[in-house]
This record gives structure tokens, C-alpha cells and sequence, in this order.
């Protein structure tokens, strides 16, 4: 997981996906699947993308009472993906239901999928947090503590943005996974992204794993994009 830079395949077809990987067919990438092509395509997007060698990020961030993310979380686990994750807003019972639901689907031998939470979408400003969610304290302490919460329930990790990362590694430890979204080069397009950050920023930050989306899908080269990205993630532009 450590030092992985994780591409977003939001597409909303699998024909679209085998066209973007085609170019990259030689390669062993992490890829995230979320709701856009997860719910187009369904389960068997994911035994694709395995039997291509692929690891896996499945970003459904279920949010639901515990027995209902229990017994979903249960069904995903036989998908045998590397990740899988939670809204940290449905509570330490919800949270420690979905690890239940993991266990109980994977099978005799196998580790279970790492689990991470939510904490708060890269997409949300902190006047955003405070005048819409009523949580009236700074955006970096109600990460925090979503991230105490996710730890507490036995949780392998949380999704944050970068500005988090580094407290959230102070506080928490080094083995405790800040995925992060929002990444962005000084010139691209932020789009409906509030707390983004570069990758050097992110790996200064000591971020597990960086999460980058359209600003390689939608460039002209996506391998020589995902390439750039990789170099800058590793420093090797420094
Ligand atoms: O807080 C979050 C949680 C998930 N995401 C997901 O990450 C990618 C980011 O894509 P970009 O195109 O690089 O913005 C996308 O799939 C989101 O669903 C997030 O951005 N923030």
C-alpha cells in the first residue's frame, strides 16, 4: 500500500476502461473502481481488472446502519479486492460491522481486504463543514477525529487530504494508512476539489497513498501523464 499512486478509473463503461489500459498493458497498476463504474458494470469489472493483475481499490464508502454495511461488506469481501472503504460518519459500531462483514466473507487462509474510512470529502471546505454539516470545530480536528474513531473500531486507515496527513500519522502512527485524493500539479485543473495538494507536498507529508483521477485519464498521453505523476510522487524531479 505504502508509496502507491492509486489511478481513479471513473468511467462509466468497461469499454472505455479497456481502451484507457490498453496502452498500459504491460504494466501492474493500482486502480481504484468507485460507484460511477461499479454500479454501470457491477462485480465482474473487478474479476476483470484481477485477471489483468491489477490491484484494487473498491470506493463504495457504504454508509448504512451496521447490519445492512455488515452483510454488504460480506458479499464484497469474495470479490477479493486489496481495499475497500466506509463513511467514518456512520459511527464506530457501523465501522467495526463492516470488518465483521469482512471477515465473515473472506476465505479460510486469505487476508481480509484493508479497510479504511472517510473522514471528510477532499471535496468540502471548512466554511462548507461548519454552515452545512453543523460541526463547529476546524476541518483538521474533525478529521482527526473521524481518523481516533476508524483507529478505535480496528480500522487499517482513513481517506483525508494531504494538509491531514502528517497529524494524523503523529497521532495515530506510521502503519495507519492516509489515502489521499485531491491531488493536483501546480497547473491543473482543480475542479471540484477544495483541499488539494501536490504530490510533493503529499509525500513530504508522509501520505501512504496518493489517488489521482482525471488528471491522467483525461490527459492527451495517459501513460506518459501517469508516468510524470510517478516521478513526481517518487521526487525523482527533485
Ligand atoms: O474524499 C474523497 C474521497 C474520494 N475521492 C475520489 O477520488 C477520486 C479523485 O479524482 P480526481 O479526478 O483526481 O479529482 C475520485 O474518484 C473521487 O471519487 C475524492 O476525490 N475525495
Amino acid at each position: 500500500m505504502n508509496n502507491s499512486l492509486i489511478i481513479a478509473l471513473d468511467f462509466a463503461a468497461k469499454s472505455e476502461i479497456e481502451r484507457f489500459l490498453k496502452p498500459f498493458e504491460d504494466r501492474k497498476l493500482f486502480v481504484k473502481v468507485g460507484m460511477e463504474l461499479f454500479y454501470q458494470e457491477g462485480p465482474g469489472i473487478v474479476h476483470l481488472l484481477k485477471e489483468k493483475g491489477h490491484r484494487i481499490f473498491l470506493d463504495l464508502k457504504l454508509h448504512d446502519i451496521p447490519n445492512t454495511v455488515k452483510s454488504a461488506m460480506k458479499g464484497l469481501a469474495r470479490l477479493e479486492c486489496d481495499l475497500v472503504n466506509v463513511h467514518a460518519a456512520g459511527g464506530s459500531d457501523m465501522m467495526q460491522a463492516a470488518l465483521e462483514g469482512l471477515d465473515a466473507g473472506t476465505a479460510g487462509g486469505r487476508k481480509r481486504p484493508n479497510c479504511i474510512a472517510v473522514t471528510q470529502l477532499t471535496s468540502t471546505s471548512q466554511i462548507q463543514m461548519n454552515n452545512e454539516q453543523l460541526i463547529p470545530v476546524t476541518l483538521n480536528e474533525s478529521v482527526l477525529h473521524y481518523a481516533s474513531l476508524a483507529k478505535n473500531a480496528g480500522l487499517d486507515g482513513v481517506v483525508c487530504s494531504a494538509w491531514e496527513s502528517a497529524s494524523i500519522h503523529t497521532q495515530k502512527g506510521d502503519s495507519f494508512f492516509t489515502i489521499c485524493p485531491g491531488i493536483r500539479m501546480e497547473s491543473d485543473y482543480v475542479g471540484d476539489q477544495k483541499r488539494v495538494a501536490t504530490p510533493q507536498f503529499a509525500r513530504d507529508a508522509g501520505v501512504s497513498a496518493i489517488v489521482v483521477g482525471r488528471s491522467i485519464t483525461r490527459s492527451v498521453d495517459p501513460v506518459k501523464s501517469y508516468e510524470q505523476w510517478m516521478d513526481a510522487w517518487r521526487g525523482v524531479l527533485l
